[in-house]
């Protein structure tokens, strides 16, 4: 079968680079060839990749950062709470377009009654004076401001943003309880978030707690059927995409049958995000801050309650089906701002699954993997789209891993590690969602099923 060969191909040649980088952490040759997937009971990061995202020349060089306080790597697995306690400081990134009501929701942070101390990174595009709400922002009493303000916070500012954290951390640790970054209106939240794996400084002492993006109720809709040139992303999409909380603001503007049909679209896109609606970014601070979203121990919660992610106090109809008690299935959920694009005419016979846009699909099935396959597959796959695949959690079922394994990636950032005991009774039911695009949902589940034993 051609593609097995090819797959093999790839995966050997990535493995054989792997090899050469000497980095501390140890291959098992005979077992596993991308072992993303181990019995060890350390939390491992894999960066892929340092560069992102659209260099089409990969760099592989396989970083793998233990988490600060892992203990060392052992392949026993006798340990049942496998995840290190996390003492670094959360940090929250806040995206959303234009106007969508960012320095908004900063404000009402920084001003609602909830005892943390803040620190503030603004990120204006652009713009060298410090903006009047920024000077309420401080008047309100954020810990501390910085600006970066040489340009776009996605691609010449890294550096600054990797700087800036530094200082504050070397500075003011024990001062601040929680770093809030507000993201300028174009930006593209990837390679902000990936900046908090890749820089082992920023890794060490400052944890990723969440992505907030706020949607514009009255003119988002426009900004995702913006067709973009091919290549160029479209960053309302991208930005829904990276979410763990999307909050969609300015309800006050629009009717409910207009936020009804967006919050559909949201939901397509992004089915991981938990959804709430707001006038003037009005939310519940324990909504927005610590709230784990690439915590290892929350995939389950996270992966789990999808029929729950929308909090809002009235009566909404779910008119789109759900097939929760069905363990052996796939969702895929289509955007279909894309489907009028021209370019994907030659596709539409192909395949009814494949979606040329960012969607999301999730697999649930119950059985057990066989761990070399599993990683072979995951391995591949990350391998030849990584630059596709936005998010990803899942939470597996190995054969002979008594643990429940739990993963989470950016990328071709992976984090993977047994979680819990299975329990006696428990049904060992696999559920992975990925959100991403181009995903071809009955290719990932057929790859996925054939990992089973
Ligand atoms: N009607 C209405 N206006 C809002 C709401 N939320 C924010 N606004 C207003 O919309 C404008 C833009 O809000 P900002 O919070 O500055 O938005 P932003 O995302 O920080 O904007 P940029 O920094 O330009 O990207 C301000 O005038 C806000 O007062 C809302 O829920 N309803």
């Amino acid at each position: 079968m051609p593609s097995l060969a090819l797959r093999s191909d790839v995966a050997s040649a990535f493995f054989g680079l792997a090899y050469r980088n000497p980095k501390p952490f140890t291959f098992s040759l005979q077992t596993t060839l991308l072992p993303l997937l181990r019995r060890t009971t350390t939390t491992t990061t894999y960066s892929l990749s340092a560069t992102f995202p659209l260099t089409p020349a990969r760099r592989f060089s396989l970083a793998a950062t233990a988490s600060a306080s892992a203990p060392p790597q052992s392949d026993d697995s006798d340990v049942s709470t496998a995840i290190p306690p996390d003492n670094r400081i959360p940090a929250t990134i806040i995206t959303g377009f234009l106007g969508s009501g960012k320095t908004t929701l900063l404000n009402h942070i920084l001003t609602a009654e909830h005892g943390k101390r803040i620190a503030v990174i603004e990120n204006e595009f652009g713009e060298v004076d410090i903006d009047g709400s920024l000077v309420a922002a401080k008047a309100a009493g954020a810990e501390d401001i910085m600006m970066l303000n040489n340009g776009c916070l996605c691609c010449t500012v890294r550096g600054d943003l990797v700087r800036m954290i530094s200082e504050l951390v070397a500075k003011k640790k024990g001062k601040f309880d929680h770093i809030v970054i507000e993201t300028t209106g174009l930006a593209n939240p990837a390679p902000i978030i990936q900046t908090f794996y890749a820089e082992e400084n920023i890794f060490n002492e400052v944890k990723l707690d969440g992505v907030v993006t706020l949607v514009d109720a009255k003119h988002a809709g426009f900004h995702l059927d913006e067709v973009k040139p091919k290549g160029v992303v479209n960053e309302a999409v991208e930005q829904i995409a990276y979410a763990d909380r999307i909050i969609v603001n300015k309800t006050d503007l629009v009717g409910e049958s207009d936020i009804a049909s967006l919050v559909q679209r949201i939901k397509n896109i992004n089915g991981l995000a938990h959804l709430k609606r707001t006038e003037y970014g009005k939310v519940n601070l324990d909504y927005v801050l610590g709230i784990g979203g690439f915590d290892l121990e929350r995939i389950e919660n996270a992966i789990n309650d999808e029929d729950a992610k929308e909090d809002h106090g009235h009566d909404h109809s779910h008119d789109h089906e759900h097939e929760h008690h069905d363990h052996d299935h796939h969702h895929h959920h289509h955007d279909h701002s894309h489907d009028h694009k021209h370019e994907h005419h030659d596709h539409h016979s192909r395949d009814h699954s494949h979606d040329p846009g960012v969607s999301s699909v999730s697999i649930v099935c119950e059985g057990s993997l066989d761990l070399e396959k599993a990683n072979m597959w995951l391995g591949t796959l990350l391998l030849d789209r990584s630059e596709d695949i936005y998010r990803m959690k899942g939470l597996l079922s190995v054969q002979g891993m008594d643990e429940r394994f739990v993963f989470q990636g950016v990328h071709d950032i992976f984090q993977g590690s047994p979680e819990r005991l299975w329990g006696p009774d428990e049904p060992r039911i696999n559920k992975i969602v990925f959100i991403g695009k181009n995903l071809d949902a009955k290719e990932l589940e057929k790859g996925f099923k054939a990992c089973l034993l």
